[in-house]
């Protein structure tokens, strides 16, 4: 059968489907990098009507825009029922992480209404392929709005991000699609665990399973009032260290993984209301700061609902179990996101979380998650629980 054309992806240094079996292509970059002053100095053209605009996400204003535009118009569900909501607060934080460029916020505005109508951003980052600690750009919120959609705009986008990130001396990146494009190093699947099932019914995000009743389905998914886990307490500035040493002593063990500092660790696992939370188990004897839990907030848009306008998620984030069972300090994340009113808790089948979704009552996704690398080959990829890595 004739081969799915993919007329921009076929252009560019990413493992090309042609060659998923051919095992002679070294592992590492694709191509080398370019001599800064070789590349291109401005930036890409596009249709006349339109202009960059590098949005300073320092101004209120500029923020709302950049909200307003993914709230229309960026990821929804297979089924168009739900659009993801990232809050002005959640993309502050996911697009200004410590050494965070302005130059890497890309809009592109309307000449005339000066309205934003499409976006791509780059973080810096320090991920490890192996034993090999790469410095990448993750690239995140890409979004060209409904009314522009089929003009070949997002490979406009990506090559404008590219030229910045490789102005930068910077030749590999990171990011995960639902789509699946030339090459997945893996794909995962996510799956939902209710909390609130009753509104997770009426907005159809789930159905009454077979010969349930609903008050039989609200008694299945209980749960405690209170976290099980003697010394489980909110993470506090004074324990970044601590939780420093806990998750690169644990993220070593996955093929791929961000190499986190301190910086990144205040920044990522700090907890910020409505953004992120982040727990920890400090023994009562010892007081050693022994586990960790985190998740993120990533409230999803009803898209059509008489009762319902907002389903409040919670994502798991970055999770080390070393004294308590993965499954017991998971369960009280569970038990954190109910008393917070979150609907449902989300997780990726990512690290060693197969090892508690089933028994935490966690039911599959109708959908996957695919990652990629984007100027780095890794033959063969990896498999989900190999991958210590989560992308908001
Ligand atoms: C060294 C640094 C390197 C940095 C750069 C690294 C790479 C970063 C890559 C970006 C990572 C972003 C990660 C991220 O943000 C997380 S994935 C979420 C992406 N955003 C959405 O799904 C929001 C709703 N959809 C849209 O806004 C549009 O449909 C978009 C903008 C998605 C495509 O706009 P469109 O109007 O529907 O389509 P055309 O303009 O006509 O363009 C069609 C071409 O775009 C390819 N396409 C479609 N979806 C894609 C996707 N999600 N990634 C990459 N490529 C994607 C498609 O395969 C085709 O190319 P092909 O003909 O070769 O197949
Ligand atoms: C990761 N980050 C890049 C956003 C992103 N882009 N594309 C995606 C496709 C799936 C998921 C995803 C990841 C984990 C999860 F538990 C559920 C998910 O999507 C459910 C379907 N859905 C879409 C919108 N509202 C509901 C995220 C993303």
């Amino acid at each position: 059968p004739t081969a799915r054309r993919h007329k921009f992806w076929e252009t560019q240094p990413v493992g090309q489907f042609r060659d998923a079996t051919d095992l002679s292509l070294p592992d590492g970059a694709i191509e080398p990098p370019t001599p800064l002053s070789e590349v291109r100095a401005d930036p890409y053209p596009l249709p006349a009507a339109f202009e960059w605009y590098t949005c300073d996400l320092d101004d209120d204003a500029l923020l709302a825009d950049l909200y307003a535009l993914l709230a229309h118009n960026y990821v929804e569900d297979d089924e168009n029922l739900f659009r993801f909501n990232y809050s002005p607060a959640f993309l502050r934080w996911a697009l200004r992480p410590p050494s965070f460029l302005r130059a890497w916020h890309i809009g592109v505005r309307a000449k005339e209404s000066k309205k934003l109508v499409a976006f791509i951003s780059g973080i810096p980052a320090r991920i490890r392929a192996r034993e090999d600690v790469v410095r990448m750009a993750e690239i995140n919120f890409l979004c060209v709005h409904k009314k522009l959609r089929s003009k070949r705009l997002a490979p406009v986008l990506i090559r404008e991000v590219t030229r910045r990130v490789h102005q930068e001396n910077i030749w590999q990146a990171a990011y995960t699609a639902g789509v699946v494009l030339p090459t997945p190093i893996t794909t995962c699947r996510y799956w939902h665990r209710s909390l609130n099932p009753k509104k997770l019914i009426d907005v159809g995000f789930s159905r009454l399973g077979p010969r349930m009743t609903m008050s039989r389905t609200v008694r299945l998914y209980k749960l405690p009032d209170a976290p099980l886990t003697p010394g489980f307490r909110r993470m506090e500035l004074r324990d970044v260290a601590a939780v420093s040493r806990l998750l690169r002593a644990y993220l070593a063990k996955f093929v791929v993984a961000p190499d986190f500092d301190e910086l990144d660790v205040e920044h990522w696992l700090l907890p910020q209301e409505d953004v992120v939370d982040s727990y920890l188990v400090e023994s009562p004897e010892t007081h050693e700061v022994t586990d960790f839990c985190s998740f993120y907030t990533l409230p999803s848009s009803v898209l059509n609902n008489a009762n319902y306008a907002t389903l409040k998620a919670a994502y798991s984030y970055y999770n080390v179990a070393i004294k308590t069972p993965l499954q017991q300090l998971m369960n009280d994340a569970l038990i954190m996101a109910k008393q917070k009113n979150y609907d449902v808790f989300n997780a990726l089948d990512v690290m060693e979380n197969e090892s508690f979704l089933k028994e935490l009552k966690f039911g599959p996704g109708d959908g996957q998650l695919h990652y990629y690398l984007y100027n780095y080959r890794i033959r063969n990829g990896i498999k989900p629980s190999e991958l210590g890595f989560v992308l908001l």
